[in-house]
C-alpha cells in the first residue's frame, strides 16, 4: 500500500502499481505520497511523508535551485510541462546519480496542483561505490553527465571532446552501458595507433589472399561491434584517405571487406573522441568537413580537471579506494590542499597515477605531503625554476581542444631534456602515453629517411 497523507486514492493507488520509485508532491515541495518502490529506495514512510523532497533526496535545507542545482519542480512551474534532470540523491545504498522525471498534474481549473516525480538510477554513473563509474559532483561535471544521460538511449552519433585523461573512454562506455545496445559488444579502436594500410583491414576486415600475409579471412572491428557500439578514439588522427572510407560507411551504412566486392550492412552506433580541435583541423584542411558534420551530431565536452577543482577531494577519496582497495587509506589535510591546488595537465589519469604512487610510498594509513610528487608541493613558479635547473621541461601549457597538439620540434626537444619516465613526459606535454609513443615512432621514422 502506498504511504500517503493525501485524499487522492486513485492517483495514489496508480502510483503504487508502478515498479519505478515515484512520489507525489505539492507545489511547495511537500511529499504527499511515496510508492513502495520509492520507500524501498529512500526510507520509511514516517521519514518521507510530509517532508520536503529536497530534504529527503539531498539533505538540503532549501530547494535545489537555491543550493546551486537545477530544480525540476521550479522549472516545471515555469514551463508548465514535464521536466527531466540528473541529480545526485541520497538512497539507502549511498549517494547515487538518478534521472528525475517530473510531470505536473493539473486540477479541474487547469492549474498545476501536484507533481509526480519518477526516479530512475542512471546507468551512466552508478554511484561512487561502483569500481569503474564516472565520479564528480561539480556543476561542469553534472552538465556533462546530463548530456551523456540524454543521448545514451538514442542512436545518435556522439563526439566526445576533451584533453587527454578527462575520461572520454569512460564516458563512451557509460553511453554504451545506458543504451539499448548495452548487452552487445563495445569495441574501442585507437585510431592514432593505426597506419593507413592497417586502418582499412582492421576496421572492415579482409578476405583470404587480399594482400600478402592475409592467410585467413578476418572480420573487422565494425563487424565485431555488430549490434553494439564502435568507439573511435583519437578521431583527429585518422589520415585523410581513410576519412573517405569512414564517411562512406556512415553515409551508406555499408562496407566491404578488403579484397571482397560483397557489401555488408553495418549495425553499429558510432561514438568518437578527440583531444584535438576537429574544427581547426577542418579549417587547416586536415579533416574532411563532411565527415566532421557526420561525427559531430551530438558533441559533448569533457571538462579539464582544473576547471572542476571542487571535485578533487571526492575524486581523490574514491580513486584512492580504487587503486588500493584492500587498504583503508585517508589523505592528510595538508596533502589534500596540495592535490587541490595542482593544475593536472594529465587530468584524472594524472590524479589517479599520483594516488597510486602515493599509496605505494605510504606505509601507514595516511597519505602525507611527502608521498606526493615534488611538483605538487612547490608553488608553480618555483616548481618550474627547479625543473629548469634540473634540465627538465617546464610544465607545458595544458592542451585544451582550442590549442594545438605539441609540434614534432617540441616533442624532440622535450625528449632530449627529459630525465623522467615517458609517462611523466606525456603528462607534461598534455598528450596520452600512446600518442607520445606514436609521435616518437614518427620522429624515428623521419630520422631514418
Ligand atoms: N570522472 C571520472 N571518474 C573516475 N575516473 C575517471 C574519470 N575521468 C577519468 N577517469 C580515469 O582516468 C583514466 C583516464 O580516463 P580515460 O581513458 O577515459 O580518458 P581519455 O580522455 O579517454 O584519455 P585519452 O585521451 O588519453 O585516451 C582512467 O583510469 C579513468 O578511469
Amino acid at each position: 500500500m502506498t504511504a500517503s497523507v493525501h485524499p487522492l486514492p486513485e492517483l495514489v493507488s496508480f502510483l503504487d502499481s508502478l515498479p519505478e520509485p515515484h512520489i507525489l508532491c505539492d507545489r511547495s515541495y511537500r511529499i504527499l505520497a511515496a510508492n513502495a518502490a520509492y520507500r524501498a529506495n529512500c526510507g520509511r514512510p514516517e521519514d518521507l511523508i510530509g517532508r520536503k523532497c529536497y530534504e529527503v533526496s539531498h539533505r538540503y535545507p532549501v530547494p535545489c535551485d537555491q543550493a546551486g542545482e537545477s530544480c525540476p519542480l521550479a522549472r516545471s512551474l515555469i514551463s508548465g510541462q514535464r521536466e527531466r534532470v540528473v541529480h545526485l540523491h541520497h538512497t539507502s545504498s549511498g549517494e547515487s546519480y538518478e534521472n528525475i522525471e517530473l510531470s505536473p498534474v493539473r486540477d479541474a481549473q487547469g492549474e498545476i496542483a501536484y507533481f509526480i516525480e519518477k526516479l530512475e538510477p542512471l546507468p551512466v554513473a552508478r554511484g561512487f561505490a561502483d569500481d569503474k563509474g564516472l565520479i564528480g559532483r561539480s556543476q561542469a561535471f553534472r552538465a556533462m553527465l546530463e548530456l551523456v544521460a540524454r543521448v545514451a538511449p538514442s542512436e545518435a552519433t556522439v563526439l566526445l571532446q576533451g584533453e587527454s585523461g578527462t575520461g572520454k573512454e569512460l564516458a563512451a562506455k557509460a553511453i554504451h552501458d545506458a543504451s539499448r545496445r548495452a548487452d552487445r559488444p563495445f569495441v574501442a579502436v585507437d585510431c592514432s595507433g593505426l597506419t593507413e594500410t592497417l586502418f582499412e583491414s582492421e576496421l572492415f576486415g579482409h578476405e583470404k589472399g587480399a594482400f600478402t600475409g592475409a592467410n585467413t579471412r578476418k572480420i573487422g572491428l565494425v563487424e565485431a561491434a555488430s549490434g553494439g557500439t564502435l568507439f573511435l578514439d583519437e578521431m583527429g588522427d585518422i589520415p585523410l584517405t581513410m576519412q573517405v572510407k569512414l564517411l562512406r560507411l556512415l553515409e551508406t551504412g555499408t562496407y566491404r571487406r578488403v579484397g571482397s566486392t560483397e557489401l555488408i550492412r553495418a549495425d553499429i552506433r558510432l561514438i568518437s573522441a578527440t583531444h584535438r580541435p576537429l574544427k581547426t583541423l577542418v579549417e587547416n584542411g586536415q579533416f574532411r568537413q563532411d565527415l566532421f558534420y557526420r561525427v559531430n551530431a551530438f558533441p559533448i565536452g569533457l571538462p579539464p580537471l582544473r576547471n572542476r577543482r571542487d571535485d578533487i577531494p571526492l575524486l581523490a577519496e574514491v580513486l584512492l579506494g580504487r587503486v588500493a582497495p584492500e587498504r583503508k587509506l585517508r589523505i592528510a589535510p595538508e596533502a589534500l590542499a596540495s592535490l587541490v591546488a595542482y593544475d593536472y595537465p594529465g587530468n584524472v589519469r594524472e590524479l589517479r597515477n599520483i594516488l597510486e604512487r602515493a599509496s605505494l610510498l605510504c606505509d601507514g594509513d595516511t597519505i602525507m605531503p611527502n608521498h606526493l610528487p615534488d611538483e605538487l608541493l612547490q608553488p608553480a613558479a618555483t616548481a618550474m625554476d627547479d625543473d629548469l635547473t634540473r634540465g627538465n621541461l617546464p610544465a607545458a601549457p595544458a592542451l585544451t581542444p582550442e590549442t594545438a597538439a605539441p609540434s614534432d620540434e617540441e616533442i624532440a626537444a622535450a625528449l632530449r631534456n627529459h630525465t623522467g619516465s615517458r609517462k611523466a613526459l606525456a603528462t607534461r606535454l598534455g598528450i596520452s602515453e600512446r600518442t607520445l609513443y606514436r609521435r616518437i615512432k614518427g620522429l624515428e621514422a623521419e630520422e631514418g629517411n
